[in-house]
């Protein structure tokens, strides 16, 4: 039922307007060409400090600097020794805390708690007394074999050795581990810059609107959004259906962005002015539609093209529409600028079954992207989501159940969803595997 097939990956028509249908890529080939657009980008590097780094995609393999820890340790905190006891502290005994260097003649490390003061002053970790310390009465014998409680340099790592490959979208723990491993600095991919063209004469940006207006749905999350997929909005044009404005506002953004992200204006009617802007733009060499529209619903009216230097991302306006897009559209753009692997879905077990030939005319003969998320999990034979499908069947996979309101104009049904599944056609059964794309990313 998962398949990632490439058949219809490439470059289709350029005339954009009326394409045949059928040259409308499925969801999970339209992933694979805004990937491959999105390596045409440039991929600057730049390098920044550590605690920048978190978040940010990392452009070389990075490596340990000098064995991870880099001098032997002690584990515990009391005497280093060496040889059985009893111990003449400052002689074949020194004092130690947790971290500290332990001496190279030392065989092991005894905790304090397990250590008896004969004679003088040695009380513990720090202090350099001068006394005679031996194994208190019934301490374990464990503290006094080679190597114990000793962190010998090297132990976590050697140098030369792997910290994080290029591509990685670097994690806190990546990031400490890279102090660990002796840098300062690492060497990141430059955030692509997207540009933001919303568009809607009825669009208003606050405060309830009045009936025939909107209430606008992307301003408040897309450049929180964008960041969470790896770039930067640097420049926002809102503007209303008119054409020349249009035309002004993507002159404007093409000029400061790799990635033009536009909201709307994706139909073929005459208040629809972004598509045929963008169309009007693809020509030369390197203008391209990538595709002029997707085969799925919702988001149908998707394109993707390349012109004036930047990939353009036309998402539609109904707001589920734009954020199905933007999660396999964009998403892979991003990916594909950063040089990140394409993202392999993962797999769910559909809790119910859905029949595509339910809801609107015509719209059986499409791939269907919906929110979903969890279902009951004791209904569910699997517990936790799987990123790797097991078997077909599904039956090894967390259940999940599509979100209610999910039309392509709500957002109510989105905003409870964990994940997009995508489903073929011919529709999916109760039990059924099917890919599904965590969300937000
Ligand atoms: N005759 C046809 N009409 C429509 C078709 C079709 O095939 N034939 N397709 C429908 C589908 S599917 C979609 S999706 C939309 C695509 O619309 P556009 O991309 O041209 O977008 P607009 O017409 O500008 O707006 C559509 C809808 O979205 C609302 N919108 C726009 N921006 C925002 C925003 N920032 N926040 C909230 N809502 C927004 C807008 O008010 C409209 O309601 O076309 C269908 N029609
Ligand atoms: O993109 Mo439209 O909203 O398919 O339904």
């Amino acid at each position: 039922m998962v398949e990632n097939g490439t058949s219809q990956s490439g470059q289709v028509g350029a005339s954009g307007l009326g394409a045949d249908p059928a040259q409308a890529p499925n969801p999970l080939d339209a992933m694979a060409i805004a990937y491959e657009s999105g390596t045409r980008l440039p991929a600057p590097q730049v390098t920044r400090p550590l605690a920048e780094c978190v978040g940010e995609v990392l452009a070389q393999d990075v490596r340990v600097v000098r064995d991870v820890p880099h001098y032997d340790s002690s584990a515990m905190d009391g005497f280093a020794v060496r040889g059985p006891g009893p111990w003449i502290v400052g002689e074949n005994a020194w004092p130690v805390a947790t971290g500290s260097l332990v001496p190279s003649e030392a065989t092991s490390v005894v905790r304090q708690e397990w250590v008896q003061v004969d004679a003088g002053e040695a009380s513990g970790a720090g202090t350099a007394g001068a006394g005679r310390i031996s194994l208190a009465p019934g301490a374990p014998q464990r503290d006094l074999e080679p190597g114990r409680n000793i962190r010998r340099a090297g132990r976590e790592a050697l140098s030369g050795e792997l910290v994080a490959r290029a591509g990685e979208l670097l994690t806190p723990a990546q990031v400490a581990f890279a102090a660990v491993a002796g840098h300062d600095t690492l060497p990141v991919c430059a955030r692509p810059r997207v540009g933001l063209l919303l568009t809607g004469t009825e669009v208003v940006a606050s405060g309830l609107p009045q009936p025939g207006f909107v209430r606008d749905a992307f301003g408040p999350q897309l450049p929180a959004y964008v960041r969470m997929l790896g770039a930067e909005v640097v420049a926002s044009e809102r503007i209303g259906d008119g054409e020349a404005e249009t035309e002004a506002a993507l002159e404007k953004l093409v000029g400061q962005c790799d990635v033009v992200v536009s909201t709307g204006g994706t139909g073929h009617s005459r208040v629809d002015e972004v598509r045929r802007a963008a169309l009007r733009r693809v020509t030369g060499e390197t203008g391209r539609v990538l595709f002029p529209e997707l085969n799925m619903r919702p988001g149908h009216p998707t394109f993707l093209m390349e012109h004036s230097g930047v990939v353009h991302v036309g998402l539609p306006g109904n707001p589920l529409a734009a954020m199905v897009a933007l999660r396999l559209v964009l998403a892979h753009v991003l990916r594909g600028a950063l040089g990140r692997g394409i993202e392999q879905p993962g797999a769910v077990s559909l809790a119910h079954d859905f029949d595509p030939g339910q809801g609107r005319s015509g719209a059986g003969s499409a791939w269907r992207v919906m929110p979903a998320k969890p279902g009951d999990t004791s209904a569910g034979e699997g517990g936790q989501q799987s990123t790797q499908p097991r078997d077909t069947s599904g039956a090894n996979l967390q259940r999940w159940e599509l979100c209610d309101k999910r039309g392509s104009n709500m957002l109510r049904g989105l905003a409870q969803a964990r994940g997009l599944v995508v489903i073929p056609p011919e529709g999916a059964g109760a039990g059924d595997a099917v890919a599904c794309l965590p969300l937000p990313v």
